[in-house]
């Protein structure tokens, strides 16, 4: 699904009353009556105190709309005008005097921190003051405002946004509506899936208002969220007459005295993802370990017994090498980089610790054949890119250096993103169980056992990561999250394919 900015959200607004010969305020009254109806479904007609505080703009105006539905139901609703400025858009002024008009119901004009409500643990609000149209910071009393909402820990339902949101970029400081809920319309915004933003937007549902298809199809997404239907699509089944030559080489070169299970895991995830064979290059203190744990693969052992230390890899052109996994940073380790990066033509997989060598010996970046893939945590692409200012900042810098280097860049997180040079893919699967020690070496398994198997880089780390999420969010189906732990997430990869063409209603 594709991921618009609030500037092509605007515009599609425009096209679509144009193409659909409606008015903004048929187009208001529609997107509000979908989201009434949600609400409506989840109050099912409850005793409770509805609140609603909406803005002067249009996200206001669907505020009133929604306001006047509840009221006409014959819900209890109490209705807000945050005054926060006096240029109100048509939506809001029609809609505000349908409401007296039609329900007898006088909103409050809220002007300054004096004319707050009590806002009782119990009430339900309804969050109308900003949608897309945030552009600046807010004034005092109104961040005042969303404080005063926040700590009321009332349920809240966000409609399009949060206010304080702003779905393309963050105003340092600035309080965000807590939402439990956010009912978005038509496509989902960036801010939803940032790390800093992500936790206010609660869970997100997308409320399809009619927005002209058109648009939609042919315009470029800021980012695309990654979905069961598209991660099918990219699946490549195998077909009877191959032979495991048929299905690539990968080599998992890694490993260091105490972190041999690093390579354990990698290995038989990308043995457990389909490649034809696996060969793990590891220093001589892993032998024995990596031949009982998993002797599926083949090992090659370096010329040093604790750490990765420089040699010559026989390597065929189509083969593919994975580097970093429990690596250490040792000098030795990074000479072995070093002539990887010299010899090797195809795209490479860049983990853990190989991240680190890249980032203390920053000419070995020009080294990194094109198209490899690099898979940071956080820190890792701390280290890699330096600092940012927020997280916005941060996705640039991402894919600068992305097109720098024409490397694909998987920034993992509870919403893992992998940007390549011409897009951004999210990923929404996976779960807290997965924040475990050894789940990045499985992930870096299956991405490379996918490159080894011939899917183009930038697909398989967008396929690696959804069916390695979807792995773990099996796992925890059958059991907790805390029990879960990284080699469990190998076990389910199978499933976690198979899943992806079950029928609905087979699915567990
Ligand atoms: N997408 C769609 O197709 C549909 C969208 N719909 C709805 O429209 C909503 C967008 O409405 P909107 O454009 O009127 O903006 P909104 O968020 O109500 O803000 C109001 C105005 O406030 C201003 N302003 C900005 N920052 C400020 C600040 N810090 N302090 C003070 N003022 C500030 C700024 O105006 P400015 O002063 O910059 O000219 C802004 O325009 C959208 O979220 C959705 O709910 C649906 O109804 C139908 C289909
Ligand atoms: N809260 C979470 N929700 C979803 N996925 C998570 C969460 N925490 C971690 N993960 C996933 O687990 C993996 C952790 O990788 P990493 O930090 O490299 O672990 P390690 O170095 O221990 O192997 C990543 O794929 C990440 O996306
Ligand atoms: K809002």
């Amino acid at each position: 699904m594709k991921i618009f900015s609030a500037e092509q959200l605007h515009e599609a607004d425009k096209i679509t009353q144009e193409k659909q010969k409606i008015t903004s305020l048929e187009l208001m009254e529609r997107a509000s009556s979908r989201i009434f109806e949600e609400i409506n479904n989840r109050l099912n007609g409850a005793e409770i105190k509805i609140k609603v505080f909406c803005g002067i703009g249009n996200n206001g105006g669907d505020g009133l709309v929604v306001a006047r539905k509840l009221v006409r139901e014959g819900y209890h609703v109490d209705v807000y005008v945050v005054n926060y400025s006096d240029k109100r858009s048509e939506g809001f002024l029609e809609n505000y005097r349908t409401l007296k008009e039609d329900t007898k119901n006088w909103p409050v004009l809220l002007k300054s921190e004096d004319d707050f409500p009590e806002i009782k643990s119990n009430d339900f609000v309804i969050d109308a003051i900003f949608g897309i149209g945030l552009n600046r910071p807010l004034v005092e009393w109104v961040q005042k405002l969303i404080v005063r909402i926040n700590e009321s820990k009332a349920f809240k339902v966000a409609i399009d946004m949060p206010s304080g949101m702003l779905a393309d970029e963050i105003i340092a400081d600035q309080p965000i509506v807590e939402a439990n809920y956010t009912l978005t319309f038509q496509a989902p915004k960036l801010a939803f899936f940032l790390p800093e933003t992500a936790p206010f937007a609660g869970n997100v549902q997308i409320i399809d208002i009619g927005i002209d298809g058109q648009y939609l199809a042919e315009n470029p997404a800021k980012a695309i969220l990654i979905g069961e239907e598209q991660a099918a699509s990219l699946y490549q089944p195998r077909s009877k007459f191959t032979h495991k030559g048929n299905y690539g080489h990968t080599y998992m070169v890694g490993g260091s005295y105490g972190m041999m299970g690093s390579m354990t895991l990698s290995s038989k995830a990308a043995l457990r993802i389909g490649v034809g064979k696996v060969t793990a290059v590891i220093p001589q203190c892993g032998y024995d370990i990596l031949q009982t744990s998993v002797p599926e693969a083949m090992v090659e052992v370096v010329p040093h017994d604790i750490h990765l230390a420089d040699m010559k890899l026989e390597l065929k052109k189509e083969d593919i090498v994975a580097f970093g996994m429990g690596a250490g940073t040792n000098e030795k380790s990074i000479e072995l980089l070093t002539t990887l990066l010299n010899q090797v033509k195809t795209p490479m997989l860049i983990d853990a610790d190989g991240l680190n060598m890249l980032s203390k010996y920053s000419e070995l970046l020009e080294l990194i054949p094109e198209k490899s893939i690099l898979t940071p945590h956080p820190k890792e692409l701390e280290r890699l890119i330096g600092s940012w200012k927020n997280d916005f900042e941060k996705l640039d810098k991402v894919q600068k250096f992305s097109d720098k280097y024409k490397v694909t860049m998987v920034i993992k997180g509870a919403y893992t993103m992998t940007v390549s040079s011409d897009n951004i893919y999210i990923n929404t699967n996976g779960n807290p169980g997965m924040a475990t020690a050894g789940s990045g070496d499985v992930l870096s398994g299956v991405i490379a056992g996918l490159l080894a198997q011939g899917y183009d880089p930038a697909i398989a780390a967008v396929f690696g990561v959804f069916i390695h999420a979807k792995a773990g969010d099996l796992v925890v189906a059958d059991t907790v999250p805390d029990a879960l732990i990284a080699s469990d997430i190998t076990a389910y990869l199978g499933k976690a394919i198979r899943s992806l063409f079950e029928k609905p209603e087979t699915k567990a």
